[in-house]
C-alpha cells in the first residue's frame, strides 16, 4: 500500500505586504481522505488555498504533492501532476456544448502527444473520453446542449467532468457550493462524495459552510485568525469549545 501523503504541508505561511495572514500551518492528506478547511470570514481560508493550489508563491513553508516538493508552482504546472483546482462557472464556455465544453479542456491537455493513439483518429478518442467522463457525473444525455442552457447545478457537473477527464490525484475546491441553492449543494456533496467513492478522487475543501463540510469531509482542520485551532474528525470538532467560540457559538452545528 502506498503511504505517501498525497498532500503535505509543512509550516506554511503568507503575508501581503507586512500582514501575516496565515501562520505555521502544518498538516497532512492521506490518498481518498475527504479533508475540509473551515474557518470563520476571514481566517486566512482562500489564502491558505492558493498558498498550496498555484495561486501564488507561499511566503514560507513547504508544499508536497505525492511526495514531490511543489512550492510556489504555478497551478498550470500542477495541473498535468496530477493536482487540480476548481475553477468559477464563469470559466464554463456558454456558447459551446456540453460536449464541447469537455472536449475543449481535453484536447489542452492532452496536446498533440495524446497517449493512445491507434486505428481510431485522435478526435474520435478524445470524444469517447469526453463521453465517458459524461456518463459518469450523469449528463450525457445532455452532451449537444449549449452550456448556457443547463441549470445552474449540472453547470457545476459539467465543471466537475471537465475537473474528473484531467484523471486528477487531488482535486482542491474553494467554496465549492457557494451560491448554490440547497438542492444544489445537496447535488454538489452527493457528486463529491460519488467521485471520492468511485473514483477515489482524493478531494481537500476550503468552505464555511457546515452543512457541506459536514456532509462531505471526515477530517477538518479549523482555522482561526491564520492559525490552526484544532483538528480532528466531525465528532471532535462539533465538541471542541475552542471551535464554538471561534464561530461565535451555535453555528458549528448544522
Ligand atoms: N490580496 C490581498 N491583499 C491584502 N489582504 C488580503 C488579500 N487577500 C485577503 N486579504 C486579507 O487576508 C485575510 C484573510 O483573507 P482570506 O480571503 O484568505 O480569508 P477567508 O477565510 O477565505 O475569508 P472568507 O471566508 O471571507 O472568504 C482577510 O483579512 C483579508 O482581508
Amino acid at each position: 500500500m502506498n503511504d505517501t501523503p498525497i498532500l503535505k504541508i509543512e509550516n506554511l505561511g503568507h503575508a501581503y505586504g507586512r500582514y501575516m495572514v496565515i501562520q505555521d500551518i502544518s498538516l497532512e492528506v492521506a490518498p481518498g481522505e475527504l479533508t475540509a478547511l473551515i474557518g470563520p470570514n476571514g481566517a486566512g481560508k482562500t489564502t491558505f488555498y492558493n498558498s498550496v493550489s498555484g495561486g501564488f508563491r507561499p511566503t514560507a513553508g513547504k508544499v508536497y504533492f505525492d511526495g514531490r516538493d511543489i512550492t510556489g508552482l504555478p497551478a498550470h504546472k500542477l495541473v498535468p501532476m496530477g493536482l487540480l483546482r476548481s475553477f468559477q462557472i464563469t470559466n464554463i464556455f456558454p456558447n459551446l456544448t456540453v460536449m464541447e465544453n469537455i472536449l475543449v479542456p481535453l484536447v489542452l491537455h492532452y496536446g498533440k502527444g495524446y497517449a493512445f493513439l491507434g486505428s481510431l483518429s485522435r478526435e474520435k478518442k478524445l470524444h469517447r473520453k469526453a463521453e465517458e467522463v459524461l456518463d459518469k457525473v450523469g449528463i450525457l444525455s445532455s452532451a449537444h446542449r449549449p452550456a448556457a442552457e443547463l441549470p445552474y447545478g449540472d453547470k457545476r457537473l459539467v465543471e466537475m467532468a471537465i475537473v474528473l477527464a484531467r484523471e486528477p490525484k487531488l482535486v482542491m475546491l474553494d467554496e465549492p457550493t457557494a451560491g448554490m441553492n440547497p438542492e444544489e449543494t445537496d447535488r454538489m456533496i452527493q457528486l463529491i462524495r460519488e467521485l471520492a467513492a468511485r473514483f477515489g478522487t482524493t478531494f481537500f475543501l476550503t468552505e464555511h459552510d457546515m452543512k457541506v463540510v459536514f456532509a462531505v469531509a471526515s477530517r477538518i482542520y479549523v482555522l482561526h485568525q491564520g492559525v490552526l485551532l484544532a483538528q480532528g474528525d466531525q465528532e471532535t470538532i462539533r465538541s471542541d469549545p475552542r471551535v464554538r467560540e471561534a464561530y461565535l457559538g451555535g453555528s458549528v452545528d448544522d
